[in-house]
């Protein structure tokens, strides 16, 4: 049994995220860790809102609420759209947790032992209009490297080029629209991360199996222009982790907090921490400390584009220039964008379509069906509710639930709620299980390399080998003539349906369940042998016909859908 620690990058807690926030990062890594429970590997999967800096103030300024009040709220209302959408997760955190300050202060006295922060007095960008520093994401401009009309003082969201504000070209206030901003003199922190290139290069150049979208990022800022750079840690904010060196005051930071990238990461350490606190588990350190084991551990991070230069970098930075024994990340899986419908989903603007709505429209299921199977991973995608339509309605309507509804109700019909005797297998049903052998191996080795759009389509393809089969079979004509040889074709569909049930839980776990549920089984073992598998439920064994498992989406609905999610949220 292999040790799984899976996190997905944290969401923002300044509102409810969108289906691209959903599928670029907590989805996919949901599927994996409910994937790797499904082979009976132990996993620890975490996730967490982060929690600090402006735009938390902001959101709450917006909604009359002091800061703390207003993150506790929106955590509660993440956490609960979260079990809306079955994400598994065995914990599910704060980055404003006593944990992570406790943490983020502590790797900041390390780093700073280790001779790896630098106080520098620098320039910053106040904006008398609004009485305050402006932090990075808080002024926009023109992009120095690629011009780009809209990037953030901390990033460009077209070349992901990771940015300080004065670099901007024309910069002005995203409070107030102010280009009135002078630059001040203010101390900061700074992690010497330039001198750490070379470690970090060796590491990245280790990683020969990391998808392409991961390591051209990571190495795009390990070598462009000047190389890596030094990063600010600190920022004169409010809310935030404040600057101490572990326990200790640390003078001439006095009244200023850690910068969110800073502590964000470090909160997947932390969570394990509240996990444990939470009387949830018994031992974090044997997932996070190579001295207590973790070594053993394969740790998998969940994110999209914009996210990867601080885990491939900043937080491996932070990790080894700790220099203690803490686990360092073994594989990244990152995501391009998913788009809607001809623009991109934008949480400031309102625009696309949010968790909460999507579970109004929808269970979850079909949710996670069309997003995995059409996960941004080699391109950006893009959202059509046509494109949805289409999907659930021949994917999910026309394969898998019709599948589940002809078996049980032709058995019900003709033999009774129970596995019917009689037959045996002939030719067509060793050619099936070969194919599904096959398969499913395919499957697998899909599901472990985090191929999600191939595992889907061969999920997909596991569901029509079933329907050709039972096409073919047609065991409502065979049942005239021969009815033994119908009994041992439905023996087998019935069998189907439960193998369905287990190798499609990762994607859709509540039909799965329900499946499950209406053969009469709890038996969810992983198939090794699918002839084996195909045995499970024997002769005599009752079961029921299952409420309609997908149903299909109608014209009439989907352009209600289309309209009513064409604007932007109120
Ligand atoms: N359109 C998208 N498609 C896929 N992943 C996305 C998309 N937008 C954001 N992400 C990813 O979603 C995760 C959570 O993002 P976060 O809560 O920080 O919001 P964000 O990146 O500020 O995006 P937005 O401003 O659109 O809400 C991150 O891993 C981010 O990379
Ligand atoms: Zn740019």
């Amino acid at each position: 049994m292999a040790r799984h620690l899976i996190t997905s990058a944290i969401p923002y807690i300044n509102g409810i995220k969108h289906l691209g926030n959903l599928v670029g990062s907590q989805l996919p890594a949901d599927l994996y860790a409910r994937y790797q429970r499904g082979r009976g590997h132990e996993v620890l999967f975490l996730c967490a809102t982060d929690e600090h800096g402006t735009p938390a103030e902001l959101a709450a300024a917006k909604a009359g609420k002091p800061v703390a009040e207003y993150c506790a709220e929106m955590h509660e209302t993440q956490a609960e759209i979260a079990r809306g959408f079955r994400l598994s997760f065995d914990h599910f955190g704060r980055s404003s947790s006593p944990q992570n300050h406790r943490l983020t202060q502590h790797f900041a006295a390390r780093l700073d032992a280790a001779g790896l922060i630098e106080e520098r007095v620098e320039t910053q960008i106040y904006s008398k209009a609004d009485g305050r520093y402006l932090p990075d994401r808080y002024i926009e401009g023109t992009c120095p490297n690629c011009g780009f009309e809209s990037a953030r003082g901390d990033q460009c969201d077209n070349c992901t080029k990771q940015l300080d504000p004065v670099d901007l070209i024309e910069p002005r206030s995203v409070i107030s629209g102010s280009t009135d901003l002078e630059p001040r003199e203010t101390k900061h922190l700074y992690l010497k991360q330039s001198g750490m290139r070379g470690e970090l290069q060796d590491w990245i150049d280790s990683k020969a199996d990391w998808p392409i979208l991961t390591t051209s990022i990571a190495k795009k800022w390990l070598n462009d222009g000047d190389g890596l750079q030094d990063r600010g840690i600190t920022r004169d904010l409010d809310w935030g982790i404040p600057v101490k060196k572990g326990d200790a005051d640390w003078p001439g930071m006095e009244g200023k907090v850690f910068y969110v990238w800073f502590d964000a990461p470090i909160e997947y350490i932390a969570c394990a921490q509240e996990w444990v606190d939470a009387g949830k588990g018994a031992d974090w350190e044997r997932w996070w400390r190579t001295d207590h084991g973790a070594d053993d551990v394969r740790y998998t991070q969940f994110m999209g584009k914009d996210n990867v230069p601080f885990h491939t970098l900043s937080f491996p930075a932070t990790i080894l220039g700790s220099g203690e024994p803490w686990k360092l990340v073994d594989y990244i899986k990152s995501f391009n964008y998913l788009n809607y419908d001809g623009g991109q989903f934008s949480t400031s603007r309102g625009r696309g379509v949010f968790m909460d709505q999507a579970l109004e429209v929808l269970p979850a299921d079909y949710w996670r069906w069309w997003l995995l199977s059409h996960a941004p991973e080699s391109s950006d995608a893009e959202f059509t509710w046509e494109n949805f339509q289409q999907s659930v309605n021949k994917d999910l309507a026309d394969v898998l639930g019709n599948f589940v509804s002809r078996v049980s109700k032709f058995c019900r019909s003709k033999f009774g709620e129970e596995v019917p005797a009689g037959g045996a297998h002939g030719d067509r049903e060793q050619a099936l299980i070969a194919d599904l052998e096959r398969r499913v191996r395919a499957y697998e080795g899909h599901m472990d390399a985090i191929e999600v759009r191939k595992a889907a389509a061969e999920l997909r393809a596991i569901w029509v080998a079933g329907n050709e089969y039972l096409q073919d079979a047609a065991p409502w004509a065979t049942f005239k003539t021969e009815p033994e040889t119908a009994a041992m074709q439905i023996r087998l569909a019935l069998n189907l349906i439960r193998l369905y049930a287990v190798l499609s839980a990762p994607f859709i776990p509540d039909a799965s369940a329900q499946l499950l549920e209406a053969m009469k089984t709890e038996d969810d073992a992983w198939p090794g042998n699918i002839g084996a598998a195909l045995q499970t439920l024997s002769v005599g064994h009752g079961f029921a016909v299952p409420d309609v498992t997908f149903r299909k989406i109608t014209d009439e609905e989907r352009a209600e859908w289309q309209e009513r999610f064409a604007g932007t949220r109120g």
